[in-house]
């Protein structure tokens, strides 16, 4: 029968990964999709970007839009204090499933609260909810990596809900391919973020990708 993309994905994490090595784990996608099959994962040079972004912050709260098959949770969450909180939302059943299981091989289950958002719409619904769900008050971290058209409006939800405070950072995906111009211009216009790019590349391409840094400073 037809095995999806995200289903040989893990296969090729079970078989070339060792268990409880999450440095392996990162390893056998980036060689999976460079070498077998393009997938979205945010890849090995937005990747390291994101690792110095992580180290340099040291958050205590992180919250991840966007799961797809864990990648980006397998390496956010390898460089977390044990403290750490750290949510990942993820909208479709199929990837949450898969990447459960990714996060597991890891070794890592324990350290990462993957909430499935089942329903259209999904991180809107969950992020008014965080707060008393998960007894966490701001956000030191967010990494948006979940659907363009959302990162605008999700970010002012956050910011409604009270989630983000002066020092917490956003790390923006995709905001060149496939685009976020609405997120760029008004991140960009407004007094209350300093924001810079990090240049990079689609994943596994060598087509142009910036990744967006985001300091709130008020
Ligand atoms: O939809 C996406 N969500 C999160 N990350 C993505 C990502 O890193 C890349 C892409 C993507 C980029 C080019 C293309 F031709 C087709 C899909 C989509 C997403
Ligand atoms: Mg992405």
């Amino acid at each position: 029968s037809f095995v999806s993309l995200r289903q040989r994905i893990l296969s090729a994490v079970q078989k070339n990964a060792t268990r409880g090595d999450p440095r392996s784990v990162i390893r056998a996608i980036d060689q999976f999709c460079s070498q077998k099959e393009w997938a979205m994962n945010v890849g090995n040079e937005k990747g390291c970007i994101l690792d110095s972004v992580v180290s340099e912050v040291n958050p205590a709260t992180v919250l991840e839009l966007g799961t797809y098959c864990g990648y980006s949770t397998v390496r956010i969450a390898s460089l977390l204090p044990p403290y750490a909180k750290f949510i990942t939302l993820e909208f479709n059943p199929d990837f949450a499933a898969v990447a459960r299981q990714v996060i597991a091989w890891a070794g890592l289950e324990d350290k990462v609260k993957i909430k499935p958002c089942l329903v259209e719409g999904a991180s809107s619904d969950w992020i008014p909810k965080i707060k008393e769900q998960f007894g966490i008050k701001t956000f030191d971290l967010v990494f948006l990596d979940h659907w363009k058209e959302h990162y605008l409006s999700d970010t002012k939800l956050m910011e409604e809900c009270g989630l983000l405070r002066k020092g917490s950072v956003l790390l923006a995906d995709n905001v060149i391919c496939p685009g976020a111009p609405d997120y760029v211009e008004y991140v960009r216009s407004s007094p209350r973020y300093k924001s810079h790019y990090f240049r990079s590349h689609l994943e596994y391409t060598k087509a142009e990708e910036n990744l967006w840094y985001l300091g709130i400073i008020e």
